[in-house]
Protein backbone atom coordinates (compact mmCIF):
# COMPACT_ATOMS: atom_id res chain seq x y z
CA UNK A 1 0.00 0.00 0.00
CA UNK A 2 1.60 3.34 -0.86
CA UNK A 3 1.23 6.49 1.79
CA UNK A 4 3.10 9.72 1.94
CA UNK A 5 5.36 7.66 4.23
CA UNK A 6 5.93 5.36 1.38
CA UNK A 7 7.59 7.87 -0.94
CA UNK A 8 11.40 8.17 -1.05
CA UNK A 9 13.16 11.62 -2.52
CA UNK A 10 16.35 10.42 -4.32
CA UNK A 11 18.55 13.48 -5.84
CA UNK A 12 20.82 11.14 -8.15
CA UNK A 13 24.23 12.03 -9.28
CA UNK A 14 26.60 10.71 -5.95
CA UNK A 15 28.78 8.08 -6.37
CA UNK A 16 27.64 4.93 -3.22
CA UNK A 17 30.64 4.59 -1.09
CA UNK A 18 31.13 2.46 1.88
CA UNK A 19 30.23 -0.57 3.38
CA UNK A 20 27.29 -2.89 4.00
CA UNK A 21 26.80 -6.10 5.40
CA UNK A 22 24.40 -9.14 4.15
CA UNK A 23 23.14 -11.19 6.45
CA UNK A 24 21.16 -14.54 5.42
CA UNK A 25 19.33 -15.29 2.38
CA UNK A 26 15.80 -14.29 2.05
CA UNK A 27 14.78 -17.54 -0.44
CA UNK A 28 16.10 -20.00 2.09
CA UNK A 29 15.89 -18.12 6.06
CA UNK A 30 12.10 -18.58 5.56
CA UNK A 31 12.41 -22.19 4.58
CA UNK A 32 14.30 -23.46 7.35
CA UNK A 33 11.93 -21.60 9.55
CA UNK A 34 9.11 -23.95 7.87
CA UNK A 35 11.82 -27.34 8.18
CA UNK A 36 11.69 -26.31 11.72
CA UNK A 37 7.96 -27.61 12.24
CA UNK A 38 9.07 -31.27 10.98
CA UNK A 39 11.14 -31.26 14.36
CA UNK A 40 10.46 -32.85 17.59
CA UNK A 41 12.74 -30.55 19.17
CA UNK A 42 13.73 -26.71 19.08
CA UNK A 43 15.95 -25.46 16.45
CA UNK A 44 18.22 -22.69 16.30
CA UNK A 45 18.63 -20.50 13.19
CA UNK A 46 21.31 -18.22 13.02
CA UNK A 47 22.08 -14.51 10.32
CA UNK A 48 18.41 -14.10 9.94
CA UNK A 49 17.96 -10.61 8.31
CA UNK A 50 15.24 -8.73 9.83
CA UNK A 51 12.87 -8.32 6.22
CA UNK A 52 9.12 -8.70 5.95
CA UNK A 53 9.25 -12.60 4.36
CA UNK A 54 10.68 -13.54 7.63
CA UNK A 55 7.97 -11.66 9.63
CA UNK A 56 5.08 -13.07 7.47
CA UNK A 57 6.93 -16.45 8.09
CA UNK A 58 7.42 -15.88 11.99
CA UNK A 59 3.40 -15.03 11.89
CA UNK A 60 2.17 -18.12 10.52
CA UNK A 61 4.41 -20.67 12.36
CA UNK A 62 3.12 -19.32 15.73
CA UNK A 63 -0.67 -19.02 14.60
CA UNK A 64 0.70 -22.97 14.30
CA UNK A 65 1.78 -23.19 17.96
CA UNK A 66 4.90 -22.95 17.24
CA UNK A 67 6.81 -20.36 19.99
CA UNK A 68 9.67 -18.33 17.71
CA UNK A 69 11.90 -16.21 19.97
CA UNK A 70 15.44 -14.11 19.65
CA UNK A 71 18.29 -16.39 20.54
CA UNK A 72 21.36 -14.97 22.00
CA UNK A 73 22.86 -13.50 19.13
CA UNK A 74 22.05 -11.37 16.83
CA UNK A 75 19.75 -12.64 13.77
CA UNK A 76 19.69 -15.66 16.06
CA UNK A 77 15.88 -17.12 15.99
CA UNK A 78 14.86 -20.14 18.41
CA UNK A 79 12.33 -22.41 16.98
CA UNK A 80 9.99 -24.49 19.33
CA UNK A 81 7.43 -26.84 17.43
CA UNK A 82 7.02 -29.27 20.15
CA UNK A 83 3.44 -28.03 20.32
CA UNK A 84 1.73 -27.85 16.87
CA UNK A 85 -1.61 -27.04 16.58
CA UNK A 86 -4.71 -26.16 14.11
CA UNK A 87 -4.92 -22.53 13.46
CA UNK A 88 -7.67 -20.80 12.56
CA UNK A 89 -8.26 -20.62 8.66
CA UNK A 90 -9.44 -16.72 8.83
CA UNK A 91 -6.09 -15.75 10.87
CA UNK A 92 -4.42 -17.68 8.33
CA UNK A 93 -6.34 -15.89 5.55
CA UNK A 94 -4.93 -13.16 7.11
CA UNK A 95 -1.75 -13.73 5.81
CA UNK A 96 -3.26 -14.39 1.86
CA UNK A 97 -1.16 -12.21 -0.57
CA UNK A 98 2.29 -11.60 1.61
CA UNK A 99 4.79 -14.12 0.15
CA UNK A 100 5.24 -17.00 -1.40
CA UNK A 101 6.73 -19.29 1.23
CA UNK A 102 2.97 -20.73 2.75
CA UNK A 103 2.49 -23.09 -0.36
CA UNK A 104 5.67 -24.85 1.50
CA UNK A 105 3.94 -25.07 5.21
CA UNK A 106 1.82 -28.02 3.19
CA UNK A 107 4.12 -31.03 3.81
CA UNK A 108 5.21 -30.78 7.04
CA UNK A 109 1.85 -29.50 8.41
CA UNK A 110 0.38 -32.72 6.73
CA UNK A 111 3.26 -34.35 8.28
CA UNK A 112 2.43 -32.85 11.63
CA UNK A 113 -1.74 -32.44 11.81
CA UNK A 114 -2.62 -34.60 8.82
CA UNK A 115 -4.08 -31.31 7.38
CA UNK A 116 -3.10 -28.20 6.34
CA UNK A 117 -4.97 -24.41 4.92
CA UNK A 118 -2.85 -22.58 2.47
CA UNK A 119 -3.78 -18.70 1.62
CA UNK A 120 -3.47 -17.31 -1.44
CA UNK A 121 0.05 -16.75 -2.21
CA UNK A 122 1.96 -13.58 -3.12
CA UNK A 123 5.31 -12.20 -4.17
CA UNK A 124 6.69 -10.54 -7.19
CA UNK A 125 4.14 -9.97 -9.94
CA UNK A 126 6.69 -11.01 -12.91
CA UNK A 127 4.68 -13.63 -14.35
CA UNK A 128 2.07 -15.90 -13.83
CA UNK A 129 3.44 -18.11 -10.83
CA UNK A 130 1.52 -21.13 -11.35
CA UNK A 131 1.41 -23.66 -8.06
CA UNK A 132 0.67 -26.29 -10.32
CA UNK A 133 4.09 -28.64 -10.20
CA UNK A 134 3.48 -28.49 -6.10
CA UNK A 135 -0.01 -29.59 -6.65
CA UNK A 136 1.04 -32.19 -8.26
CA UNK A 137 3.63 -33.34 -6.31
CA UNK A 138 1.67 -33.88 -3.30
CA UNK A 139 -1.10 -35.48 -4.96
CA UNK A 140 1.96 -38.05 -6.00
CA UNK A 141 2.74 -38.29 -2.32
CA UNK A 142 -0.77 -38.88 -1.04
CA UNK A 143 -2.72 -35.53 -0.32
CA UNK A 144 -6.33 -34.73 -1.22
CA UNK A 145 -6.15 -31.32 -2.36
CA UNK A 146 -9.68 -29.51 -2.19
CA UNK A 147 -10.00 -25.50 -3.77
CA UNK A 148 -12.12 -23.54 -1.49
CA UNK A 149 -13.07 -19.95 -1.90
CA UNK A 150 -10.62 -18.60 0.77
CA UNK A 151 -7.84 -20.50 -0.32
CA UNK A 152 -6.67 -24.62 -0.65
CA UNK A 153 -7.53 -26.64 2.20
CA UNK A 154 -4.89 -30.07 2.28
CA UNK A 155 -5.93 -33.79 3.71
CA UNK A 156 -3.66 -36.45 4.05
CA UNK A 157 -5.71 -39.32 5.11
CA UNK A 158 -2.84 -41.80 5.93
CA UNK A 159 0.71 -41.13 6.18
CA UNK A 160 1.99 -39.49 3.12
CA UNK A 161 4.17 -42.40 0.93
CA UNK A 162 7.87 -41.62 -1.23
CA UNK A 163 7.58 -41.88 -4.97
CA UNK A 164 8.99 -40.99 -8.30
CA UNK A 165 8.50 -37.37 -9.79
CA UNK A 166 10.37 -35.35 -12.78
CA UNK A 167 10.04 -31.50 -12.66
CA UNK A 168 8.62 -30.14 -15.86
CA UNK A 169 11.02 -27.71 -15.43
CA UNK A 170 13.59 -27.23 -12.17
CA UNK A 171 11.41 -25.26 -10.02
CA UNK A 172 12.35 -24.18 -7.05
CA UNK A 173 9.62 -24.00 -4.84
CA UNK A 174 8.64 -27.35 -6.41
CA UNK A 175 11.81 -28.88 -5.34
CA UNK A 176 11.64 -27.60 -1.87
CA UNK A 177 8.24 -28.79 -1.49
CA UNK A 178 9.21 -31.77 -2.68
CA UNK A 179 12.04 -31.94 0.20
CA UNK A 180 10.12 -30.44 3.21
CA UNK A 181 7.23 -33.77 2.10
CA UNK A 182 9.80 -36.61 1.32
CA UNK A 183 11.82 -36.86 4.67
CA UNK A 184 9.51 -37.63 6.90
CA UNK A 185 7.21 -39.93 4.08
CA UNK A 186 7.25 -43.38 3.94
CA UNK A 187 10.19 -44.74 1.85
CA UNK A 188 11.99 -43.29 -0.84
CA UNK A 189 11.40 -40.28 -2.71
CA UNK A 190 13.25 -39.63 -6.11
CA UNK A 191 13.09 -36.52 -7.53
CA UNK A 192 14.31 -35.75 -11.40
CA UNK A 193 15.13 -32.41 -12.99
CA UNK A 194 15.58 -30.61 -9.60
CA UNK A 195 16.20 -27.21 -8.81
CA UNK A 196 20.02 -26.92 -7.19
CA UNK A 197 19.94 -23.46 -6.47
CA UNK A 198 22.56 -22.58 -3.75
CA UNK A 199 19.34 -22.11 -1.27
CA UNK A 200 18.33 -25.35 -1.78
CA UNK A 201 21.37 -26.99 -0.86
CA UNK A 202 21.65 -25.39 2.44
CA UNK A 203 17.83 -26.06 2.83
CA UNK A 204 19.06 -29.69 2.65
CA UNK A 205 21.91 -29.28 5.04
CA UNK A 206 19.54 -27.62 7.17
CA UNK A 207 17.43 -31.09 7.46
CA UNK A 208 20.34 -33.45 7.33
CA UNK A 209 21.40 -31.73 10.43
CA UNK A 210 17.74 -32.54 11.21
CA UNK A 211 18.07 -36.10 10.61
CA UNK A 212 16.79 -36.67 6.99
CA UNK A 213 19.00 -39.06 4.80
CA UNK A 214 19.24 -36.70 1.32
CA UNK A 215 21.33 -37.60 -1.50
CA UNK A 216 22.22 -35.24 -4.58
CA UNK A 217 23.03 -36.70 -7.38
CA UNK A 218 24.37 -35.69 -10.85
CA UNK A 219 22.03 -34.77 -13.42
CA UNK A 220 19.17 -32.83 -11.23
CA UNK A 221 18.77 -35.98 -9.05
CA UNK A 222 17.73 -35.89 -5.17
CA UNK A 223 17.16 -39.01 -3.98
CA UNK A 224 15.20 -38.69 -0.03
CA UNK A 225 14.92 -41.61 2.05
CA UNK A 226 12.17 -40.95 4.43
CA UNK A 227 12.54 -41.21 8.18
CA UNK A 228 10.28 -42.09 11.18
CA UNK A 229 11.46 -38.54 13.27
CA UNK A 230 13.29 -35.32 12.90
CA UNK A 231 15.15 -33.58 15.62
CA UNK A 232 15.86 -29.86 15.35
CA UNK A 233 18.73 -28.32 13.81
CA UNK A 234 21.22 -25.18 14.33
CA UNK A 235 22.02 -23.72 11.02
CA UNK A 236 24.06 -20.29 10.36
CA UNK A 237 21.75 -19.25 6.89
CA UNK A 238 24.29 -18.78 3.39
CA UNK A 239 24.73 -14.73 3.25
CA UNK A 240 22.07 -13.60 0.52
CA UNK A 241 24.06 -13.46 -2.92
CA UNK A 242 20.79 -11.33 -4.59
CA UNK A 243 20.72 -8.60 -2.21
CA UNK A 244 24.87 -8.74 -2.24
CA UNK A 245 24.58 -8.31 -5.95
CA UNK A 246 21.87 -5.49 -5.90
CA UNK A 247 25.00 -3.56 -4.29
CA UNK A 248 27.29 -4.46 -6.61
CA UNK A 249 24.86 -3.28 -9.48
CA UNK A 250 24.50 0.06 -7.74
CA UNK A 251 28.26 0.48 -7.05
CA UNK A 252 28.96 0.20 -10.88
CA UNK A 253 25.72 2.18 -12.34
CA UNK A 254 26.63 5.08 -10.14
CA UNK A 255 30.43 5.14 -10.52
CA UNK A 256 30.67 3.87 -6.61
CA UNK A 257 32.78 1.24 -4.43
CA UNK A 258 30.99 -0.87 -1.90
CA UNK A 259 31.90 -3.57 0.50
CA UNK A 260 29.68 -6.14 0.54
CA UNK A 261 30.53 -7.79 4.12
CA UNK A 262 29.17 -10.94 3.96
CA UNK A 263 28.91 -12.27 0.65
CA UNK A 264 30.39 -15.09 -0.80
CA UNK A 265 32.01 -15.62 -3.81
CA UNK A 266 30.97 -19.55 -4.55
CA UNK A 267 27.32 -18.54 -4.50
CA UNK A 268 27.83 -15.51 -7.25
CA UNK A 269 30.35 -17.05 -9.41
CA UNK A 270 28.21 -16.91 -12.57
CA UNK A 271 27.54 -13.15 -11.22
CA UNK A 272 30.92 -12.30 -10.94
CA UNK A 273 32.00 -13.35 -14.46
CA UNK A 274 29.20 -11.09 -15.91
CA UNK A 275 29.82 -8.30 -13.47
CA UNK A 276 33.76 -8.80 -14.90
CA UNK A 277 33.08 -8.57 -18.88
CA UNK A 278 30.39 -5.29 -18.21
CA UNK A 279 33.57 -4.07 -16.53
CA UNK A 280 32.64 -3.75 -13.38
CA UNK A 281 35.85 -4.89 -10.90
CA UNK A 282 35.82 -6.58 -7.75
CA UNK A 283 38.18 -8.20 -5.17
CA UNK A 284 37.00 -10.89 -2.86
CA UNK A 285 38.64 -11.33 0.86
CA UNK A 286 38.03 -13.74 3.72
CA UNK A 287 34.67 -11.93 5.17
CA UNK A 288 33.13 -10.20 1.49
CA UNK A 289 33.66 -8.86 -1.73
CA UNK A 290 34.33 -5.16 -2.73
CA UNK A 291 32.50 -3.61 -5.88
CA UNK A 292 33.58 -0.89 -7.82
CA UNK A 293 33.69 0.98 -11.27
CA UNK A 294 37.24 1.33 -12.49
CA UNK A 295 36.28 4.16 -14.62
CA UNK A 296 36.24 4.72 -18.26
CA UNK A 297 33.20 3.27 -20.35
CA UNK A 298 31.31 0.08 -19.42
CA UNK A 299 30.86 -2.76 -22.04
CA UNK A 300 27.64 -4.16 -23.51
CA UNK A 301 26.89 -7.90 -22.88
CA UNK A 302 24.66 -10.57 -24.15
CA UNK A 303 23.24 -12.11 -21.08
CA UNK A 304 20.31 -14.73 -20.76
CA UNK A 305 19.14 -15.84 -17.22
CA UNK A 306 18.58 -19.45 -16.03
CA UNK A 307 18.80 -21.66 -13.33
CA UNK A 308 21.52 -22.32 -11.48
CA UNK A 309 24.65 -22.32 -12.36
CA UNK A 310 22.97 -20.02 -15.00
CA UNK A 311 22.80 -16.21 -14.08
CA UNK A 312 19.93 -16.20 -11.45
CA UNK A 313 16.97 -14.32 -12.41
CA UNK A 314 16.30 -12.17 -9.48
CA UNK A 315 19.92 -10.11 -10.64
CA UNK A 316 18.77 -9.40 -13.75
CA UNK A 317 16.78 -6.35 -12.95
CA UNK A 318 19.52 -4.55 -10.97
CA UNK A 319 22.18 -5.77 -13.77
CA UNK A 320 20.28 -4.10 -16.57
CA UNK A 321 20.44 -0.19 -14.89
CA UNK A 322 24.13 -1.15 -15.03
CA UNK A 323 23.58 -2.07 -18.96
CA UNK A 324 21.79 1.46 -19.84
CA UNK A 325 25.29 2.87 -18.71
CA UNK A 326 27.37 0.04 -21.44
CA UNK A 327 29.04 0.97 -24.78
CA UNK A 328 26.78 -0.49 -27.38
CA UNK A 329 24.04 -2.82 -27.45
CA UNK A 330 23.12 -5.14 -24.85
CA UNK A 331 20.80 -8.08 -25.32
CA UNK A 332 19.21 -9.36 -22.12
CA UNK A 333 16.72 -12.80 -22.71
CA UNK A 334 14.69 -13.31 -19.48
CA UNK A 335 14.15 -17.53 -19.60
CA UNK A 336 12.53 -17.78 -16.04
CA UNK A 337 9.58 -14.94 -16.02
CA UNK A 338 7.50 -14.11 -19.04
CA UNK A 339 7.00 -10.89 -17.89
CA UNK A 340 10.38 -9.65 -15.59
CA UNK A 341 11.05 -6.97 -18.15
CA UNK A 342 8.18 -4.85 -17.68
CA UNK A 343 10.31 -2.28 -14.91
CA UNK A 344 12.00 -1.33 -18.20
CA UNK A 345 9.39 1.57 -19.35
CA UNK A 346 10.31 3.29 -16.34
CA UNK A 347 14.00 3.41 -16.93
CA UNK A 348 12.77 4.43 -20.50
CA UNK A 349 11.18 7.54 -19.05
CA UNK A 350 14.39 8.42 -17.27
CA UNK A 351 16.00 8.66 -20.51
CA UNK A 352 17.22 4.88 -21.45
CA UNK A 353 17.21 2.89 -24.43
CA UNK A 354 15.21 -0.09 -24.21
CA UNK A 355 13.55 -1.74 -26.62
CA UNK A 356 11.23 -5.35 -25.46
CA UNK A 357 10.60 -8.27 -28.02
CA UNK A 358 8.47 -11.21 -28.07
CA UNK A 359 11.16 -13.46 -29.75
CA UNK A 360 14.16 -15.38 -27.77
CA UNK A 361 17.20 -13.36 -28.53
CA UNK A 362 19.52 -15.07 -27.05
CA UNK A 363 21.12 -18.62 -27.94
CA UNK A 364 18.53 -20.72 -26.33
CA UNK A 365 14.78 -20.69 -26.95
CA UNK A 366 12.75 -20.90 -24.10
CA UNK A 367 8.85 -21.95 -22.61
CA UNK A 368 8.09 -18.06 -23.69
CA UNK A 369 9.32 -18.11 -27.16
CA UNK A 370 6.59 -17.55 -29.88
CA UNK A 371 3.91 -17.00 -27.08
CA UNK A 372 3.22 -13.13 -26.65
CA UNK A 373 5.63 -12.42 -23.81
CA UNK A 374 7.84 -9.12 -24.23
CA UNK A 375 10.53 -11.23 -22.32
CA UNK A 376 14.09 -10.12 -24.30
CA UNK A 377 15.33 -6.54 -24.34
CA UNK A 378 18.17 -4.71 -25.85
CA UNK A 379 19.51 -2.46 -23.93
CA UNK A 380 21.57 0.56 -25.94
CA UNK A 381 23.94 2.72 -24.02
CA UNK A 382 25.38 4.93 -22.45
CA UNK A 383 22.30 6.87 -21.74
CA UNK A 384 22.08 9.95 -19.53
CA UNK A 385 19.77 9.31 -17.03
CA UNK A 386 17.25 11.90 -15.55
CA UNK A 387 15.20 12.16 -12.35
CA UNK A 388 11.56 10.94 -12.94
CA UNK A 389 8.90 9.61 -10.72
CA UNK A 390 8.58 5.86 -10.25
CA UNK A 391 6.07 3.53 -9.07
CA UNK A 392 7.80 0.42 -7.93
CA UNK A 393 6.58 -2.79 -9.67
CA UNK A 394 8.11 -5.19 -7.32
CA UNK A 395 10.26 -6.22 -4.85
CA UNK A 396 14.06 -6.10 -7.58
CA UNK A 397 12.28 -3.87 -9.91
CA UNK A 398 12.28 -1.74 -6.89
CA UNK A 399 15.72 -1.87 -5.86
CA UNK A 400 16.24 -1.02 -9.43
CA UNK A 401 14.68 2.05 -9.47
CA UNK A 402 16.47 3.02 -6.26
CA UNK A 403 19.64 2.32 -8.36
CA UNK A 404 18.63 4.51 -11.45
CA UNK A 405 17.54 7.50 -9.19
CA UNK A 406 20.81 7.18 -7.48
CA UNK A 407 22.66 7.47 -10.87
CA UNK A 408 20.50 10.17 -12.52
CA UNK A 409 21.01 13.44 -12.54
CA UNK A 410 18.01 15.53 -10.57
CA UNK A 411 15.20 14.23 -8.41
CA UNK A 412 13.38 11.22 -8.24
CA UNK A 413 10.61 10.51 -6.17
CA UNK A 414 10.20 6.24 -6.20
CA UNK A 415 6.42 5.70 -4.54
CA UNK A 416 5.53 2.08 -2.72
CA UNK A 417 9.26 1.58 -1.39
CA UNK A 418 8.03 -0.31 1.87
CA UNK A 419 7.90 -3.48 -1.15
CA UNK A 420 11.79 -3.40 -0.94
CA UNK A 421 11.47 -3.87 2.95
CA UNK A 422 10.14 -7.48 1.63
CA UNK A 423 13.74 -8.83 0.60
CA UNK A 424 16.02 -6.07 1.91
CA UNK A 425 17.15 -5.77 5.06
CA UNK A 426 17.57 -1.72 6.24
CA UNK A 427 18.02 -0.71 2.93
CA UNK A 428 17.58 2.82 3.85
CA UNK A 429 19.92 3.04 6.68
CA UNK A 430 22.83 1.14 4.18
CA UNK A 431 22.03 3.41 1.23
CA UNK A 432 22.73 6.72 3.95
CA UNK A 433 25.82 4.62 5.54
CA UNK A 434 26.93 4.68 1.37
CA UNK A 435 26.42 8.54 1.20
CA UNK A 436 23.56 8.38 -0.97
CA UNK A 437 21.16 11.43 -0.63
CA UNK A 438 17.66 10.15 0.19
CA UNK A 439 14.96 11.50 2.14
CA UNK A 440 11.24 10.67 3.22
CA UNK A 441 9.29 13.42 1.94
CA UNK A 442 8.14 13.55 5.85
CA UNK A 443 10.90 15.29 6.53
CA UNK A 444 11.15 17.79 3.63
CA UNK A 445 7.09 18.43 3.89
CA UNK A 446 7.31 19.48 7.98
C1 LIG B 1 10.90 -17.22 -2.29
C2 LIG B 1 11.80 -17.69 -3.35
O1 LIG B 1 12.66 -18.52 -3.13
N1 LIG B 1 11.65 -17.13 -4.54
C3 LIG B 1 12.54 -17.52 -5.61
C4 LIG B 1 12.03 -18.79 -6.23
O2 LIG B 1 10.69 -18.53 -6.65
P1 LIG B 1 9.75 -19.76 -7.04
O3 LIG B 1 10.10 -20.93 -6.22
O4 LIG B 1 8.36 -19.25 -7.01
O5 LIG B 1 10.21 -19.96 -8.53
P2 LIG B 1 10.20 -21.30 -9.40
O6 LIG B 1 11.60 -21.77 -9.55
O7 LIG B 1 9.20 -22.24 -8.84
O8 LIG B 1 9.65 -20.76 -10.80
C5 LIG B 1 10.39 -20.93 -11.98
C6 LIG B 1 9.45 -21.08 -13.15
O9 LIG B 1 8.66 -22.24 -12.99
C7 LIG B 1 7.28 -21.94 -13.18
N2 LIG B 1 6.46 -22.80 -12.29
C8 LIG B 1 6.82 -22.92 -10.98
C9 LIG B 1 6.06 -23.68 -10.11
C10 LIG B 1 4.90 -24.31 -10.62
O10 LIG B 1 4.14 -24.99 -9.89
N3 LIG B 1 4.58 -24.15 -11.93
C11 LIG B 1 5.35 -23.42 -12.79
O11 LIG B 1 5.03 -23.30 -13.97
C12 LIG B 1 7.19 -20.46 -12.80
O12 LIG B 1 6.06 -19.86 -13.36
C13 LIG B 1 8.49 -19.92 -13.35
O13 LIG B 1 8.36 -19.64 -14.71
O14 LIG B 1 12.87 -19.15 -7.33
C14 LIG B 1 12.93 -18.18 -8.38
C15 LIG B 1 13.82 -18.73 -9.49
O15 LIG B 1 15.13 -18.84 -9.04
C16 LIG B 1 13.44 -16.84 -7.84
O16 LIG B 1 13.30 -15.88 -8.86
C17 LIG B 1 12.62 -16.40 -6.63
O17 LIG B 1 13.29 -15.31 -6.01
C1 LIG C 1 11.03 -13.04 -7.25
C2 LIG C 1 11.51 -12.85 -6.03
O1 LIG C 1 10.94 -13.24 -4.89
P1 LIG C 1 9.55 -13.99 -4.58
O2 LIG C 1 9.67 -15.36 -5.16
O3 LIG C 1 9.52 -14.01 -3.09
O4 LIG C 1 8.46 -13.18 -5.19
C3 LIG C 1 12.81 -12.20 -5.78
O5 LIG C 1 13.33 -12.33 -4.65
O6 LIG C 1 13.32 -11.52 -6.67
Amino acid sequence: MTGPDDVLLVHGGTPLEGEIRVRGAKNLVPKAMVAALLGSEPSRLRNVPAIRDVRVVRGLLQLHGVTVQAGEESGELVLDPSKVESANVADIDAHAGSSRIPILFCGPLLHRLGHAFIPGLGGCDIGGRPIDFHFDVLRRFGAVIEKRPEGQYLEAPQRLRGCKIELPYPSVGATEQVLLTAVLAEGVTELRNAAVEPEIEDLICVLQKMGAIITMGLDRTILITGVEKLGGYNHRALPDRLEAASWACAALATEGNVYVRGASQREMMTFLNVFRKVGGAFEVDDHGIRFWHPGGPLNAIALETDVHPGFQTDWQQPLVVALTQAAGLSIVHETVYESRLGFTSALNQMGAHIQLYRECLGGTPCRFGQRNFLHSAVVSGPTKLEGADLVIPDLRGGFSYLIAALAAQGTSRVHGIDLINRGYENFMRKLEGLGAQVELPAAVTV
